[in-house]
């Protein structure tokens, strides 16, 4: 009794986070800003490869949570720990390099031609040769289904849509096992969105990355995720594969949201 196998997909994706390979652990989470409290309580382990999406209402503390793993907040208490290590103990700096981070403004370099913005942080941490350079970034580009040709572009030469995929291709420059990503399909059409995701379920396969992605679109976190957390009120209502939250919502807010 009581084997995995036994278990419903909800127990297994529930489970305690020392009985699977995590990534990123996050142990009792509080985090409050100045009167408001965003986060109660949040206990959640990230396999190694997975891919989680996290949904929920505006201001319900998903982006909050996303930047507890890269430093960019700090629990008031509890603990977050990224390949066992506490992310508060952390050297900053070379965490936030090994972490992508993509967000819905993108936050390209205005003055920097597309390569030199793909390359900015293998040019911090490696000796690349101009002509090392070229391939890489012509790879990144193509791996996020981009033309190379744009390597010498401006940012504001491009669409939306490309400078998403510039931005996704800057963050896997780094060569990162985690990717925090905010939003990153927001700005773009129904039919450049499917095809963005597609590509990044691809590569996510393919370089066995984990990643924390936040949408508001319940369809994409439903395709996209292994598992699908949705928050509510800075609280879990419900974590669990994308087949159990459809056929089993724990509540009338999840029930509701799928509905939607
Ligand atoms: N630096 C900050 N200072 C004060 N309040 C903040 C700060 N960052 C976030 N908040 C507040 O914390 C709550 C949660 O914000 P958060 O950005 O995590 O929500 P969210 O779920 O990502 O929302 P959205 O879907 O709208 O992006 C909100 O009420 C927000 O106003």
């Amino acid at each position: 009794m009581g084997s995995d196998a036994e278990k419903t997909t909800t127990e297994r994706a529930m489970s305690a986070p020392d009985d699977v390979d995590a990534i990123i652990e996050l142990d009792h989470v509080e985090k409050s800003f100045g009167d408001t409290a965003v986060l109660h309580g949040i206990d959640l382990a990230v396999r190694r490869g997975e891919f989680l999406t996290i949904v929920g209402r505006s201001g319900c503390g998903k982006t909050t949570l996303l930047k507890m793993v890269n430093a960019l907040e700090y629990p008031d208490s509890g603990r977050v720990l990224v390949n066992g290590e506490e992310v508060k103990e952390s050297n900053r700096v070379e965490l936030r390099r090994s972490i992508g981070y993509v967000i819905q403004s993108v936050g390209l370099f205005p003055n920097m031609t597309v390569g030199r913005n793909v390359a900015y942080v293998p040019r911090l941490t490696r000796a690349w040769s101009k002509g090392r350079e070229r391939l890489e970034v012509a790879r990144l580009l193509a791996a996020v289904g981009l033309d190379p040709e744009l390597a010498s572009r401006y940012p504001n030469e491009l669409s939306g849509g490309q400078r998403q995929r510039v931005g996704i291709a800057r963050a896997l420059a780094a060569e990162p096992l985690i990717m925090l990503m905010d939003e990153p399909f927001g700005a773009v059409d129904e039919i450049t969105r499917r095809s963005l995701q597609d590509e990044l379920l691809n590569l996510q396969r393919r370089l066995g990355l984990t990643i924390l992605l936040v949408t508001h679109d319940i369809r994409e976190a439903l395709k996209l995720g292994d598992r699908v957390l949705v928050m509510e009120e800075g609280r879990i209502a419900q974590l669990a594969e994308p087949d159990e939250l459809v056929s089993r919502p724990a509540d009338a807010f999840v029930e509701e949201l799928i509905g939607g």
